[in-house]
């Protein structure tokens, strides 16, 4: 600073320069009004151009389909809810999925009678029924969903419900399944033979089992176009989150992620080529859907952001994870189900895979550790705390997981609910 005082040119240019500083402070400061909840640095870059000049999105829709990363999304929701203080349509009662597999009623909805056509959030797995969405969801509401490719989905899907699909019980393992799928599949077994066979098509709400006709599926194609403002691809999830954000016009932060309900590699199972070919043809309409809406996502992504602006901006997301990842986690990685120390934390365990949770790290101080829950806590568990934070009255939900609600809130040192 002493030098401004020797020369008057170098003494305007300080002056310059501290005002500048102190304006752009004052700017980053009116464009990232909103509550961070967390603070990861941003580069000069970021603080001169602000990231949100629009209004955030607050009345969405997602439709969980199944095995599709959808509970990494539905907890990118949640979290969104809570910082924004949003109603969630939560199942109601006893209920863990709005209804499914049956398709979907208003009723499923938890004080649907007292709260109407008010609520803002909307996402756990629900069996797609547009009439009846409508009557909960307010008519400005944005609708997207997601879609893998059905080639590892039917293996993600064959191992996580090994032991309730009859279809997959009677089978040796994924490969022999698909060797001669109607040997083991019985349309009439409707309850859980749907994981079976174009489970996306049936969360959409349609017949999984309808013939492979070409008027049909583009018919079908069309209405999922008018009913959905976005289709994600879990296979570019870090391109989705970019391409979502920007549509709903949300932070950056709001769509970081740490993976969830994914598996370990042991209990992965190996399809053949041949396999593989066999999945596009027993599920025809799956491999159809998929590939129409993973043309219109990279159209969309041309049209909107353009491949440049992506690249960066996935970057962005992918540093800041690491960030974070670093901050909350004691591993760098999901672990075991075994190895997860809070067992409040252990996802729901199914068929046989072995779903990975997290271990958050001991000296987190109050503020990062509710953050840091928040981005580990699988999906019965959130579902189950927000219940209870929006209805307190209401009898708790039984999650059927070791911990009694009770201890689980305690054990999580989660706010209290009421
Ligand atoms: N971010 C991200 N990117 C790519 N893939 C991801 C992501 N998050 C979760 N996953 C994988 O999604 C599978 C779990 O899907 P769901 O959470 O939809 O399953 S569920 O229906 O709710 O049980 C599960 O797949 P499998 O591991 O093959 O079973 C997860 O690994």
């Amino acid at each position: 600073m002493s030098h401004c005082h020797q020369f008057e040119p170098l003494h305007i240019r300080c002056l310059v320069i501290v005002s500048l500083c102190l304006g752009l402070i004052v700017l980053s400061g009116f464009f990232h009004a909103k509550d961070k909840s967390y603070s990861i640095s941003k580069s000069p870059e970021e603080l001169l151009i602000p990231s949100t000049p629009c209004h955030a999105k607050t009345n969405v829709m997602f439709l969980k389909t199944h095995k599709t990363a959808s509970s990494t999304v539905l907890n990118i929701m949640f979290r969104f809810a809570e910082r924004y203080n949003l109603t969630v349509a939560l199942p109601a009662d006893q209920l863990l999925h709005l209804g499914y597999p049956r398709t979907f009623l208003a009723q499923f909805v938890e004080d649907f009678e007292a709260i109407g056509q008010n609520y803002n959030i909307m996402c756990n797995h629900m069996r797609f029924n547009p009439s009846e969405v409508q009557k909960v969801m307010a008519p400005n509401t944005f609708y997207f969903s997601i879609l893998r490719n059905p080639i590892p989905l039917l293996e993600s899907s064959y191992i996580y419900y090994k032991n309730n699909v009859p279809a997959f019980r009677s089978s040796r393992d994924v490969n022999e399944y698909l060797a001669s799928p109607t040997r083991y599949y019985r349309p009439e077994d409707f309850r859980w033979n749907i994981y079976a066979r174009n489970i996306m098509w049936f969360d959409f709400g349609y017949d999984n089992n309808a013939e492979d006709n070409t008027e049909y599926i583009q018919a079908v194609l069309k209405e999922i176009e008018q009913n959905f403002h976005l289709i994600l691809i879990a296979e570019y999830f870090d391109e989705s989150m970019i391409l979502l954000k920007h549509v709903l016009c949300w932070d950056l932060d709001d769509v970081i992620y740490f993976k969830l309900n994914s598996r370990s590699q042991d209990t992965v199972q190996t399809l053949t080529p041949a396999s593989e070919e066999r999945v596009k043809a027993w599920c025809s309409l799956d491999w159809k859907l998929y590939l129409h809406f993973n043309q219109s996502f990279w159209r969309r992504i041309e049209e909107t952001i353009g491949l440049e602006v992506l690249e960066k901006e996935v970057n962005q997301l992918r540093a800041r994870q690491k960030e974070l990842m670093e901050a909350c986690l004691l591993e760098q990685e999901a672990v075991g189900k075994n190895h997860i120390k809070n067992k409040a934390f252990l996802p729901f365990q199914s068929g046989a895979a072995n779903i990975l949770g997290y271990n958050l790290r001991q000296d987190l101080d109050k503020r990062m550790l509710r953050i840091c829950q928040r981005m580990v806590m699988p999906e019965l568990q959130y579902t189950s705390y927000l219940h209870a934070v929006q209805h307190p009255h209401k009898r708790r939900k039984q999650l059927g997981l070791p911990l009694l609600w009770t201890s689980l809130q305690e054990r999580m040192q989660l706010p209290p609910t009421n």
